[in-house]
């Protein structure tokens, strides 16, 4: 039995074709541990959202395998990766992505009604009130902060438990007492319901409340930290964006 939620082994995977064609990853080998909280950095462009997208299945890799939850996503048609991807799997995004016209509830409860579930009594409640926000409820996203709507985008993304949640810059837009709460909830998730979570980010201080900090360049993973605090990772990242 495999301890990996997720597994990519030897992907490649680029943009365009012909002399246009950009590669953005290059045979990467990395496995992310059940439970588990990764942080994935480097510098732009060096294809961390990639990463992020091959390995949540919403790109299809030129090369190489992708697993999630030890299933091979590269055989898996488009619908059957969908509902492998609604059953197991959890986005946030930078940009938030609520649907203005519903309020906080309703669109916590967007991914329930896509998987044709009823929410259970006091489910969307609990959800709400797990990222802080039981008195928001009736709010749509246009009369909430970016803290607020991003904690949403949380509750949404964790009302059906997916094993894993992968994050893109989740904080890439609030302010830092915000952001504070933001990663101590992802940290929540691995630590107390043993979900794995891979989370792309500049921020050196983001970076420190993962288990693990993998460092792209170039399309490969040129550094595999274990958890650091963000002095240390901010020292190895530097070194990185310095041009050799
Ligand atoms: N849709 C696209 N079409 C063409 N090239 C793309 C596309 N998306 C990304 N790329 C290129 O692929 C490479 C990796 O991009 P990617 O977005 O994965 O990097 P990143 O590390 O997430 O960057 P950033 O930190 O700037 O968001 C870059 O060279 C980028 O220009």
């Amino acid at each position: 039995m495999t301890t990996h939620a997720v597994e990519l082994h030897g992907v490649t995977a680029g943009y365009g074709l012909g002399p246009r064609r950009v590669t953005a990853l290059e045979e990467v080998t990395v496995a992310f541990t059940a439970g588990t909280f990764t942080a994935v950095m480097g510098p732009s462009g060096s294809g961390k959202s990639t990463l992020l997208h091959c390995a949540a299945g919403l790109d299809r890799p030129a090369a190489g395998s992708v697993r999630i939850g030890g299933t091979e996503l590269g055989p898996l048609g488009d619908d059957a990766l969908t509902v492998l991807r609604r059953d197991r799997v959890g986005f946030v995004f930078q940009a938030f992505n609520l649907v203005s016209t519903l309020t906080a509830e309703q669109n916590v409860a967007l991914p329930l009604r896509l998987a044709g579930r009823r929410p259970a009594p006091g489910e969307l409640t609990a959800a709400l009130a797990a990222v802080g926000l039981a008195g928001r409820a009736a709010h749509r996203p246009g009369e909430l902060s970016g803290g607020e709507q991003q904690r949403v985008a949380i509750a949404r993304a964790m009302i059906s438990r997916p094993a894993v949640l992968f994050a893109d810059e989740p904080t890439g837009a609030l302010d830092s007492a915000t952001s504070r709460q933001v990663l101590a909830l992802l940290r929540g998730l691995a630590d107390e319901h043993a979900q794995t979570v891979v989370m792309v980010t500049h921020d050196p201080v983001a970076a420190a409340y993962a288990d693990r900090v993998l460092l792209l360049a170039d399309g490969r993973i040129v550094d595999d930290l274990p958890r650091a605090d963000a002095a240390v990772i901010a020292a190895r990242m530097a070194r990185l964006e310095v041009p050799c």
